[in-house]
Formats: structure tokens, sequence, C-alpha cells
């Protein structure tokens, strides 16, 4: 089945990991999308080779490059699961192609964060430390919860993850942070408990804690818990494919396609 040119050229970032070969089946899969370009860390075994054969199977006409600029001016979208220093570089470069960046990345400094806002002054940059509905819904979940109780309710923030997950928090678990401080009507910066340790003394009234698992092969695990005397609610996300997150990104990718020169998270994307 031929795909037209009108259809969206989509370039994958960080193709051999985790999340960038997910990426790659769900966009050939999707048939909303082709796959024009792939890109690797210069040095990386990939580079040279055709990417399906350098995931195992048969040849699909894609080149892995170490050349970004090269392989962003042929897409109209950049989808970017890789680490902060090459998101940073990509963002600028997405922006001189004029190609809709998908960023999920996670562990972004406010230096990168501020260099990213930079670049979406030129082009759409569509932001999220988690692509999947379920999470973005626990979030506004979360917002309205936080809203609801007093400072009774302490909250707090477990998440766990792969072995092979290098930030914490999570990505998801600040999202969920801010979400949190934002229904109660202050920045996360001002409420924030980072991993306790040690003698910390009794708990801050009102502040928000953190705390990450890391372990075997945990796809992404987040539970918000509003602890009072006598009762708990707990808010939770059990992610068992990482499907979730690539089908969240390319529809984000799609979204983006008509839309003007700025930043955008999920919630624009889905409309929550
Ligand atoms: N927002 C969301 O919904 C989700 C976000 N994530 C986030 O996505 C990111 C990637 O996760 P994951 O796929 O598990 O990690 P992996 O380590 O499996 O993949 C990252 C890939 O990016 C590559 N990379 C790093 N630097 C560069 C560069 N300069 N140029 C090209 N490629 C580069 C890595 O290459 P090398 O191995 O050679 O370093 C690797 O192949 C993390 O920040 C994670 O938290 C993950 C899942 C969902
Ligand atoms: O690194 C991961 O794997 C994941 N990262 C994102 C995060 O930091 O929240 C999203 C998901 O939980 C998987």
């Amino acid at each position: 089945m031929g795909m037209s040119e009108d259809t969206p050229g989509i370039v994958v970032t960080g193709v051999s990991g985790r999340m960038g070969q997910m990426l790659v089946r769900v966009i050939r899969e999707s048939g909303r999308a082709r796959l024009v370009g792939a890109v690797e860390r210069a040095g990386h075994d990939w580079i040279g080779r055709d990417l399906g054969e350098a995931m195992g199977g048969a040849p699909i006409g894609v080149t892995v490059t170490d050349d970004p600029l090269q392989a962003f001016a042929r897409a109209q979208a950049v989808i970017d699961f890789t680490a902060p220093a090459a998101t940073v570089e990509f963002a600028a470069l997405a922006a001189q192609a004029r190609a809709v960046h998908v960023i999920g990345t996670t562990g972004l400094s406010d230096d990168d964060l501020a260099r990213i806002r930079a670049a979406a002054r030129h082009a759409v940059i569509i932001r999220a430390g988690n692509m999947s509905l379920g999470v973005n819904l626990l979030v506004q979940l979360t917002r309205k919860v936080a809203a609801a109780l007093d400072e009774d309710w302490d909250i707090e923030i477990v998440e766990a993850h792969h072995r092979h997950k290098v930030d914490a928090p999570s990505g998801t678990a600040l999202m969920l942070g801010e979400a949190a401080a934002e229904g109660r009507g202050k920045p996360l910066q001002d409420l924030r408990d980072p991993a306790r340790e040690g003698i910390t003394g009794p708990r801050q009234r009102g502040h928000i804690g953190f705390a990450a698992i890391r372990g075997g092969d945990v796809v992404g695990e987040h539970d918000v818990i509003f602890a009072a005397d006598g009762e708990r609610i707990v808010l939770r996300h059990v992610a068992t494919d990482r499907a979730i997150f690539a089908r969240g990104a390319l529809r984000a990718a799609l979204w983006g396609q008509d839309k003007k020169p700025g930043e955008y998270d999920m919630l624009d994307v889905l409309g929550l």
C-alpha cells in the first residue's frame, strides 16, 4: 500500500534506544505518517546501515545517519526520546528546518528548558514527560483532587521504573507534582520535598514528597498518595507497554502540523 506524499514525513532520533525502536514500529504500522529518517549519535554501530536490518528484520530503505540537520530538512516532524544534551541541540536544528519537534526526553535542566523555549519562537515544539493518554488524564485528576483537599492531606508521589533509567524523579512524577502544587495554588519549587534519607525531622505540612524505585524491567508506575488522619486516597497509573508513549508522540507530531510556532504539551494535543 503506497502512502501519499502529503502524509507527514517523520524522523526518529535515538533510533536504537528503547523508545526509538518502539517509535519506528508504531509509525510504520500507523499508515498515518512516513518514516523518512533515523538518527543516532556519531560512532554508533548502526550509522550507515539500513534501519530495518539494524533492528533485526528486512530492509526498509531508511539509512541510519549521524547528520540530524540533513535528516530534519526532509521531514515535517522529529520525534525525540534521547538525552538532554542531544534534545537541546535537536530543538535548534528542528527549528532551523521548520519541523515540528516532539520531545519525550526527561531530566531536562532549567537551562535546557530555556533553550528549548527559545527554539519554540521559530517552530512548533510539543514536550511532555509522559505522552500517554492515561497519565495526562491522571495529571488533571491530581490537580482537581489537590484543589479539593486542604493541607491536612499530605501529598506523596511514588514512582517505579526499570533499572536503566538515569533520571529521578521521573518526568511524569514532576508533571504530577506540578499539577498537585497548582491545585494548591503554589509553585512546586516552594513545596517540593526530594527523596528522604537520615534524620529528616517530621514531614512539613503542605509539602509534596517524591520517592523513586528502580529495578528490573518496570515500564513505569506512578502513585499520587493523598494521606490524612484515618484515610488515604491513591491515584495510580501503571504502564505495561511503551507503545502508549509512542502512540501519544505520533499523535502529537500529526496534531502539530498546522499549529503556530510555540511550546505545547500533551494536554493541548489531547484537548484535556
Ligand atoms: N515522555 C514520555 O512519554 C517518555 C519519555 N521517556 C524518556 O525518553 C528518553 C529515552 O528513553 P529510552 O528510550 O528508555 O532510553 P535509551 O537509552 O534506550 O535510548 C536513548 C537513545 O538516544 C540515543 N542518544 C543519546 N544521545 C544522542 C545523540 N546526541 N544523538 C543521537 N542519539 C542519541 C542513545 O544512544 P546511546 O545509547 O549511544 O547513548 C539511545 O539510543 C529518557 O529521557 C526517558 O525518560 C521514555 C519513555 C516515555
Ligand atoms: O525512562 C522511562 O522509561 C520513562 N520515562 C518517562 C518519565 O521519566 O516519566 C515516562 C515513563 O514513565 C517511562
